[in-house]
């Protein structure tokens, strides 16, 4: 599965370029007026976070974060799934190796988007279940088309999500709201995120939703970077830190957690509905 990573620019067309091709899981489009990078999941067929999209995702949040971009924004290229989550044929039945750089990948990714310097947003143009709204809720400004689903639903699948999951959560909702809304495995419609404050605007296409994205992150033009990074980076500072300080700690934590005999017969149901209804 180990693939060769393209990462110089690659092709110039109209007021956009294309920064990166990296192993077509992800794309970035850098455009040229406004210096916002646009980067894309495309991981057939729903953008489940297997190991190797976490990997494209790092590289590519990296790669905005150096070539000092004026704002990022998170998107997906299926047009009615931002992203399924995590993959979870990565936590059923895993491979011992594997598993381990899986979930350490996904802390990487975590703590370069919810830490980035760069200002972020996620135009959500499909549904954003667990790891979907982890990435989504890991930006500062959400856009949401109608008629799909966002939230943590952990707690359906029997699994828990981690304390930093909650920390993204946290960012975005009210503590009483987050834990009511953890504690049930609540899946939001787009209607109701607005109301909650999960989502900071709707968008009748992804075009509008992108667009409504560049114009939050466009606030900041007359902001001074650092200063905004800073601070930016100061309200998320004890949230990183804690993970950092955790972080063997808690890859062991979901090691055990995750191959409890109970949690993967729980998955094995769980996929196992997927399929059947899939196929239906
Ligand atoms: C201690 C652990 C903490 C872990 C923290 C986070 C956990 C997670 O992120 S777990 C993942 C949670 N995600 C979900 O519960 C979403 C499940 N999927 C769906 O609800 C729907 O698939 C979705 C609404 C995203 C899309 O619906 P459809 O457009 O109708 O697609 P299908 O349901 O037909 O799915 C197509 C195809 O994809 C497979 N699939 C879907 N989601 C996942 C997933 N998360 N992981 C792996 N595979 C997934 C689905 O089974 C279908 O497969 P095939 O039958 O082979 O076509």
């Amino acid at each position: 599965m180990l693939r060769t990573k393209v990462l110089s620019l690659v092709a110039r067309s109209g007021p956009s370029r294309l920064m990166s091709t990296a192993t077509k899981l992800t794309t970035v489009e850098v455009n040229d007026k406004t210096g916002i990078a646009t980067l894309t999941m495309c991981r057939a067929p729903v953008n489940g976070l297997n190991l190797e999209l976490l990997k494209d995702l790092k590289t590519s949040i990296d790669e905005i974060e150096s070539n000092k971009s004026r704002g990022l924004i998170l998107t997906s290229s299926n047009a009615t799934i931002f992203s399924a989550g995590l993959d979870i044929m990565e936590m059923y039945n895993p491979e011992k190796e594997r598993i381990r750089a899986f979930w350490t990948q996904l802390q990487e990714v975590w703590l370069s988007l919810y830490g980035s310097s760069v200002p972020t947003a996620a135009a959500i143009n499909g549904h954003s279940p667990a790891g979907g709204c982890l990435l989504a809720t890991s930006c500062e400004y959400r856009v949401m088309l109608p008629k799909f689903t966002i939230g943590l639903n952990e707690t359906q699948l029997g699994i828990v999500a981690p304390k930093w999951f909650m920390s993204s959560f946290l960012s975005v909702l009210p503590q009483r709201q987050a834990e009511r809304a953890l504690n049930q495995g609540r899946m939001f419609s787009t209607e109701e995120a607005l109301q909650i404050g999960l989502i900071d605007e709707t968008a009748t296409s992804k075009e509008e939703a992108v667009e409504k994205c560049a114009a939050f992150l466009g606030t900041f033009a007359r902001v001074n970077p650092l200063a905004r990074a800073l601070t930016k980076q100061q309200f998320r500072a004890a949230d990183l830190q804690q993970l950092e300080n955790e972080r063997k700690d808690d890859l062991e934590k979901f090691l055990f957690f995750i191959n409890q005999p109970a949690v993967q017969k729980g998955l094995g149901i769980y996929l196992e509905g997927l399929k059947k209804k899939a196929k239906k």
